[in-house]
């Protein structure tokens, strides 16, 4: 059955007064990482895993106008969709919000940050070796974990490694990288993609919002240490 809103049957799996349901969660947040600049002019998304039904907000839609009959519905294991707003596409970053659910995800933030950005740019590309942007010694690095499976987070004098990954044409194209970064850096929880963004995840909502938080204010914090020639590393 179509609804007013060009949607597919299945609305009932968006439609909720609770705050904490995914479809709205997705909508609250992108209203609040929009006024951040994480996903301005259509860029970046968010996208939550609950239970068996992975939540995804359409592509190439102001992000932060987004409503909960906007959101498509996705049955994890079967890769099928059980809902389907007819108007709409799934965003781009689908595979990619896909990688990290696939290693336990329970959210993923994809930004367009340009902090993150212009870390990418401040990391010189070694060709044939892996590229990864290095911070220690930075009080804010107690906010990411230390690594999936390992108890606690970074601590003051750990080292914090985020890869890069370079950036393609299409937002799709870019799921081999990234995953090959998740195999090469099995404790990363972010993935920077340069010239474009980084992607984010964490095992829920809270834990991937807060973290996302923490790398933008490590990647500012080091744009400005290296305008003032201060050292990322010791
Ligand atoms: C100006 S946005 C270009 C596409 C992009 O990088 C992105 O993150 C948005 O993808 P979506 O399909 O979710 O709109
Ligand atoms: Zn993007």
């Amino acid at each position: 059955m179509a609804s007013s809103h060009g949607a597919t049957d299945n609305e009932h799996l968006v439609q909720s007064a609770d705050p904490d349901h995914p479809a709205n969660l997705i909508c609250s947040l992108c209203r609040k990482f929009y006024t951040l600049g994480w996903v301005t002019g259509t860029g970046g998304g968010t996208s939550i895993r609950h239970h068996d039904h992975i939540f995804i907000a359409p592509s190439g839609v102001q992000k932060e106008l987004m409503q909960p009959t906007d959101m498509f519905v996705m049955d994890f294991n079967k890769r099928e969709y059980l809902r389907k707003p007819t108007v709409l596409k799934p965003s781009a970053c689908t595979p990619l919000f896909l990688a990290a659910f696939t290693r336990g995800a329970g959210c993923c933030i994809h930004t367009h940050s340009q902090w993150a950005v212009l870390v990418t740019l401040l990391v010189e590309r070694d060709f044939g070796k892996d590229t990864c942007f290095e911070i220690q010694e930075i009080e804010q690095i107690k906010g990411i974990p230390k690594g999936r499976g390992k108890v606690g987070n970074l601590g003051y004098y750990d080292r914090l490694r985020v890869p890069i990954i370079e950036n393609t044409a299409h937002e799709e194209d870019l799921t081999e990288s990234l995953e090959e970064a998740m195999e090469k850096y099995p404790d990363t929880y972010a993935v920077l993609v340069r010239r474009h963004g980084i992607y984010v995840w964490g095992d829920n909502v809270h834990k991937a919002k807060t973290q996302c938080e923490s790398l933008d204010y490590i990647f500012q914090l080091a744009v400005e240490m290296k305008k003032l020639g201060l050292p990322w590393t010791k």
